[in-house]
């Protein structure tokens, strides 16, 4: 059978995106989203998205990491979806979907997708790193030779430590260039190596960083490998809501496989 796949990329963090509204897609092999995600045997993405149906809503996202499991949410994986669903013509302006995680909002504006993130009342503050869960669970720590530093290396010591096991956690080092900009590295769970950018890693930086009083701004730019992104929010008694996450989702190519 003929499959047609989509391309995208938020950032540099890159997913094939197909459109699964007449479920035609056999959603529970593994082998064969791993092979779609392998740059050497497969179209290589860090992540596959299906597009769906729902009742309700404009679509529902279901992610699957590189390694070929379903996962928790991806913010840059959902921007791109929002473009691929505007591509589609599903949407036009504005949409909103279901992810594992619950809904979601989002606005297209050009290339840039802004999209809400659940709301976080929970941030782990440790002696050397803080953890919270933004759809994803993230580790955040502070790396000041950012730039040469090992990610790989290091992210799968944490990733796979104490107290994240085989859950495991994604991993991302953060470097503060002033109150309103952090440089981001992360190691994501589930693709096992460095990614050039993680949309819900980013998310989590801004609320950690605002969280430990590293800035007291609610508009943080992350530098990531892959470009910029931005995260906006508002912090009620604790509770960081109206989170978004801004930054440019794009097509790459179309192919069938
Ligand atoms: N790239 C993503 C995060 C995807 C999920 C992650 N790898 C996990 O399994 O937790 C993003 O942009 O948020």
């Amino acid at each position: 059978m003929q499959q047609t796949f989509y391309k995208y990329q938020g950032t540099g963090n890159d997913f094939v995106m197909i459109d699964n509204r007449q479920q035609t897609f056999d959603k529970n092999n593994t082998k064969l989203v791993a092979t779609l995600c392998d740059r050497r045997f497969g179209i290589g993405a860090d992540g596959l998205i299906l597009l769906e149906d729902h009742s309700d809503l404009d679509f529902k996202m279901v992610y699957y990491n590189a390694d070929g499991n379903e996962s928790s949410m991806c913010g840059n994986g959902g921007r791109c979806l929002v473009a691929f669903a505007k591509q589609l013509g599903i949407i036009e302006n504005m949409a909103v979907f279901e992810a594992i995680d619950g809904l979601h909002h989002a606005t297209i504006d050009g290339d840039i997708v802004k999209l809400q993130m659940v709301d976080v009342d929970r941030v782990e503050k440790h002696e050397n790193h803080v953890f919270l869960d933004t759809g994803s669970p993230h580790h955040v720590q502070f790396e000041n030779k950012i730039d040469a530093f090992d990610i790989k290396t290091e992210g799968s010591k944490i990733r796979y430590g104490e107290p994240y096991n085989e859950a495991g956690s994604n991993v991302n080092f953060v470097k503060k260039v002033s109150d309103q900009i952090f440089t981001v590295r992360t190691y994501e769970r589930g693709v096992e190596d460095e990614t050039l950018s993680c949309g819900t890693g980013a998310t989590a930086v801004a609320l950690a960083m605002h969280a430990i009083y590293e800035t007291t701004d609610n508009l943080i730019t992350l530098q990531v490998p892959g470009g910029e992104l931005k995260v906006s929010f508002e912090v009620d008694n604790g509770l960081y809501k109206n989170v978004w996450l801004i930054g440019a989702a794009k097509l790459v190519f179309k192919g069938t496989i």
